[in-house]
């Protein structure tokens, strides 16, 4: 029986993961982590999304209930939050799954050497079908790159979302950045711009309604035109992806793994 905590717990996310993972015969959540401004920190978490066997309580210290969890998944929306609670996983030798994104550098940076300690998934997108956008990019951009062709990448995420773009356009921007050599990239464009550069990867993050997440990298050439899209219509997909890392990292040896490394889309 895996013992999960899951941080970010009345979030989009985190109640979505709840659901779920309530439903699993293998898991037991044992743990809800919240914002210190939480009005719910007095309650359970079954209280708060209507299930009222799961008693496990709401806390906004990890290390309370540390103890109670091997793995916790992580989808706070505050980063400097989620390296806190890594460094608690970390003395006490536990796993993580991380769906947070919004990363700087040196976060990253933080997250790359407490993982020399613990098991952690990193993966700014825990869907199937995202993952394997990034494989197909990562394909066409080796097979395009040189043959004159533009590159540009298109997110739409609902009004509510913090950062921009999202991490998952930042992660394809990687992956093309590594295959094409690229690396000047342009967030937007206004203005008199000039002619576009084939030196460079164009970046639109569009936000509005409740659009759950959409993907389009666009690959333009004199005559002909590919665009790849992934467009995501439930959270499901992510929650059910975070439920499958956390079974996966439990008993992994320390290191940095991603959902490709999960799902096996590397054999
Ligand atoms: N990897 C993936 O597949 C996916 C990643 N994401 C990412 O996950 C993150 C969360 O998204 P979403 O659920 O939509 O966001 P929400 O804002 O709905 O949820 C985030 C939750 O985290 C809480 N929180 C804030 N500070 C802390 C803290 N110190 N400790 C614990 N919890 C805290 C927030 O509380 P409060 O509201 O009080 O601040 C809120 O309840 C985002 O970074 C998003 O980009 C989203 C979907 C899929
Ligand atoms: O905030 C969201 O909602 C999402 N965030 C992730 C990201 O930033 O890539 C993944 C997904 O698209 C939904």
């Amino acid at each position: 029986m895996l013992r999960l905590g899951i941080s970010g717990v009345m979030g989009r996310m985190g109640r979505t993961i709840a659901n779920l993972a309530s439903n699993d015969p293998d898991i037991s959540i044992t743990a809800g982590i919240e914002s210190p401004d939480c009005a719910h920190l007095h309650n359970t978490i079954g209280e708060l999304i209507n299930k009222k066997d799961l008693t496990a309580p709401i806390t906004s210290d990890l290390s309370q209930v540390i103890d109670q969890i091997d793995v916790l998944i992580d989808f706070a929306a505050n980063q400097e939050a989620v390296l806190g609670h890594l460094r608690i996983l970390a003395a006490d030798k536990k796993a993580a799954v991380i769906g947070t994104t919004g990363f700087l550098d040196y976060q990253l940076q933080e997250i790359k050497e407490i993982s020399k300690e613990i098991p952690i998934v990193l993966a700014p997108n825990m869907s199937i079908g995202v993952n394997l956008l990034f494989k197909l990019v990562e394909k066409a951009a080796r097979v395009l790159k040189d043959k004159g062709f533009d590159i540009e990448v298109v997110e739409m995420h609902h009004r509510y979302k913090k950062d921009a773009p999202s991490g998952t356009a930042m992660k394809i921007v990687d992956i093309l950045k590594r295959e094409t050599g690229i690396e000047k990239i342009v967030y937007g464009r206004e203005g008199i711009t000039g002619e576009r550069s084939s030196k460079e990867i164009g970046v639109f993050a569009l936000r509005g309604g409740d659009v759950v997440g959409d993907h389009t990298v666009i690959f333009a050439s004199m005559g002909e035109r590919i665009e790849l899209t992934h467009k995501a219509s439930s959270r499901d997909i992510f929650a059910k992806g975070a439920i499958e890392a956390a079974k996966w990292v439990k008993d992994k040896p320390a290191g940095l793994y991603d959902m490709i490394d999960v799902l096996g889309l590397n054999e």
